[in-house]
Parts: C-alpha cells; structure tokens; sequence
C-alpha cells in the first residue's frame, strides 16, 4: 500500500467548490544567472521536453548547456524584465485575477482560480493543494498554450497526475486539451492585430510566428504542427488576408536537430531581402508576452529584418489583459465547467450535508 500524505479530514459541512488552474511555462525568479540555471535545469530535465536518452542528455546538459546558457540569457531577460516582475509572470497573475473577477461578475463566485507554473514557482503542486485546501472538489485544468504539443501542454497534465496520486481525497478532473481554433481566442486575436493597425497604421505583410518544436515531433504524431497552421489561417481569413499578405513561421529553434520550418529567421531574412516594406508580427502561440515575444522577436527579430534590407517592423503585443481575450477566456471556462457550475436550485446539493435531505437541509439553512 502505498503511504499518503496527511490530508485534512474530509469537512462535511463545507460546500463543495470550484477551482481553475490556469497553467503557464514558468520563467526564471529574477534575470540573473543564479536565478535562470535551476529553472532551465528543471526545464530542459522534463523528458517531455528533450526526447533524447536521458544520461546522453544529462552529460550535454550539465557539460555544455548549464554552464553557458543562464549567463547568456540573463541579458536578454534584464531587457524585458518588468517593475512588477517577469513579463510571463506578470501577464498570467494579470490573467488569473481578471478571469476570477470577470467569473465573479457573471455569478460564478463559487470559482476560485489560481495560476501555476510547469516550471519554478508556484508550482502546480502547491496550488493544487491550496485549492484542495479551501474546498475544491472539482479542477479544471487549463494550460496557458493554445495549441497542445506534447512538450508543453501534456507535461502540464503528467504533473497534475503525479500530484494526483499522493492525494487521498482527489478532486474530480477535467482539462483543456487545446484552444487553437476556439472562435472567441480567435476573434480576439483579430481585434488585437486589428486594434494596432488603427492606432500605428498597417504594414505591408503579417509575419505570423509559433514557437517551434523539434521536427520529429511531427513526424511521431504530435498536433501542434496542424494546430499552429490552423490558427494561422483562422486568423487571416478573420482579418481578410490573401494567402500572399501573411506567412506562417516557426521561431526559437533549441539545439542542433532540424525543427519545425520555415523558421522565423531565414523567414525574416527572405522578406527583408524582397523589399516586404513594413512587416507586422503576430504570435499567437503565447497569450502572454515573454522572453521569447518581447526579446526574440520585438528586438532580435526587427535586426535580422531591418539588417535584411526591410524597411519598417512592428510587433504586435501579445494578448494579455486585452478585454477580448479574457472574455473569450471566460467563455472557455464556462464552457468547460458547464455542469459543474452552481445555479440557485443546485447549490444547495452542493454541500456535503450527508446526513440531512435535501428539504432538511434546505430547512436548516433558514
Ligand atoms: C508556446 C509554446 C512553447 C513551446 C511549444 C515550447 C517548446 C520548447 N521550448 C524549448 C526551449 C526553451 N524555451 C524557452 C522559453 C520559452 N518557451 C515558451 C513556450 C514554448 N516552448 C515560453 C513562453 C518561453 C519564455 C519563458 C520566459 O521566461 O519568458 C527557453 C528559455 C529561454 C532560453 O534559454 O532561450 C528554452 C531553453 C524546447 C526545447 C521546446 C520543445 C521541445
Ligand atoms: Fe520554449
Ligand atoms: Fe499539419
């Protein structure tokens, strides 16, 4: 038998709760090398993440990736770091309250929504044991990523499966396994790139830009190729675009194996040697913005253009706390939880009153 860890005893007189977990990538505590080496460490560890044989990798790692990379990055994360914090950490904190807010607003103050990191702190771990803690009996699990990819949507789940199995009193479970093709994510990006263009004029072409994954990944039967692809067409026809006014790129490539292409570099170079004019940049696979938007491509990105022969570059933020993208957050939350949430006839089955009835229990209440 396997041992548990002590749990509070089961309270029969606490109404039975909600809880939204809203799972991002995790970023470094502070842009310094200190900082950004144990969370690269427990990023680049996760087999989900680099499928090669683990003690080939961990010599690699530990010989020529932790040593090197921290001090590396640690420049690029001083350059968009935040008052309040890191950019990913400061935007998804944004993101939590204003879901638990808009939920409240809509009569659903029975939710309680947290956020968790895959990597660094809070962990998915200790927020779930929060929400367990005040009284949650059913999860909803919602990873930040809006095209699964076994690298980082399903490792979200394998952890909440491993917290899972150290719980005696498990919490009923449901999870968003992808929003690509959500309509409200995708009219909400629309607007985002649409409201831009009414405030800083519109350029000649949309790069759309996806975070990569190794190219075998495709080939082993991950979606996330097909899903990015989707979005990116979703989201033209939205905004109107012939196929000849926007280009679908991959960004990030980690390592030496090919990943998936075209990459936003090479992609970047072509279009700033074809005299494109002004270039607007969109990446929709992140509704945060983070290292990877605001360094990568707000800076890196526009030199390769602009050193390329481009003319003029604009990135496009991510969506953040923009209103149609929480409402449309909203929606998929109320989606997902349909069922479970609370109506005025229901609330009351709700509560854990085991040995009373439901008229009794109604009766006790007055
Ligand atoms: C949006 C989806 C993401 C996918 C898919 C993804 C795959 C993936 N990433 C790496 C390696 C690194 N990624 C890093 C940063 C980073 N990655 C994502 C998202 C996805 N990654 C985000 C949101 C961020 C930014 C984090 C932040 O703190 O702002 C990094 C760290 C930075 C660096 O050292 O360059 C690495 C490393 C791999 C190997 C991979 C797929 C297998
Ligand atoms: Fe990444
Ligand atoms: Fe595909």
């Amino acid at each position: 038998m396997p041992t548990f860890l002590p749990e509070p005893p089961f309270r029969h007189d606490q109404a039975s709760r909600i809880g939204v977990l809203l799972v991002n990538l995790g970023t470094p505590a502070a842009p310094n090398p200190a900082a950004i080496r144990p969370y690269l460490r427990q990023f680049l560890s996760d087999p989900r993440v680099v499928e090669i044989p683990r003690a080939v990798w961990w010599v690699i790692l530990n010989t020529f990736i932790l040593p090197f990379r921290p001090k590396k990055t640690a420049a690029k994360y001083a350059s968009v770091w935040m008052s309040e914090g890191s950019p990913l950490k400061v935007w998804t904190i944004k993101q939590s309250k204003l879901l638990k807010g808009w939920l409240g607003e809509q009569g659903h103050s029975e939710v309680l929504v947290e956020y968790a990191m895959r990597y660094g702190q809070p962990s998915i771990a200790a927020q779930m044991d929060k929400l367990k803690a005040a009284g949650c009996e059913k999860l909803l699990i919602l990873p930040l990523y809006p095209q699964y990819s076994a690298s980082t949507s399903a490792t979200v789940i394998d952890e909440v499966g491993r917290v899972l199995a150290t719980y005696r009193n498990q919490p009923a479970i449901r999870t968003v396994r992808s929003f690509h093709d959500d309509e409200g994510y995708i009219k909400a990006l629309a607007g985002r790139v649409r409201e831009y263009w009414q405030t800083k004029g519109r350029g000649d072409h949309l790069l759309i830009s996806f975070h990569g994954v190794p190219r075998y990944t495709l080939d082993k039967g991950d979606p996330y190729h097909c899903y990015c692809r989707k979005t990116g067409r979703l989201l033209a026809e939205e905004l109107d675009l012939a196929e000849s006014e926007y280009t679908v790129a991959f960004q990030s490539r980690f390592g030496r194996a090919e990943w998936l292409q075209p990459y936003v570099t090479a992609t970047l170079k072509k279009l700033g040697k074809a005299a494109t004019g002004r270039l607007d940049v969109v990446c929709p696979g992140f509704v945060a913005d983070c290292l990877e938007t605001l360094e990568e491509i707000a800076i890196e990105g526009k030199q390769d253009y602009l050193q390329a022969g481009g003319k003029d570059y604009h990135f496009i933020p991510c969506l953040n706390d923009s209103p149609l993208w929480i409402d449309a957050l909203t929606a998929l939350t109320k989606k997902e939880l349909s069922g479970w949430l609370l109506t005025d006839n229901t609330a009351i089955d709700n509560t854990q009153q085991c040995t009373l009835s439901r008229a009794q229990a109604l009766g006790a209440q007055n």
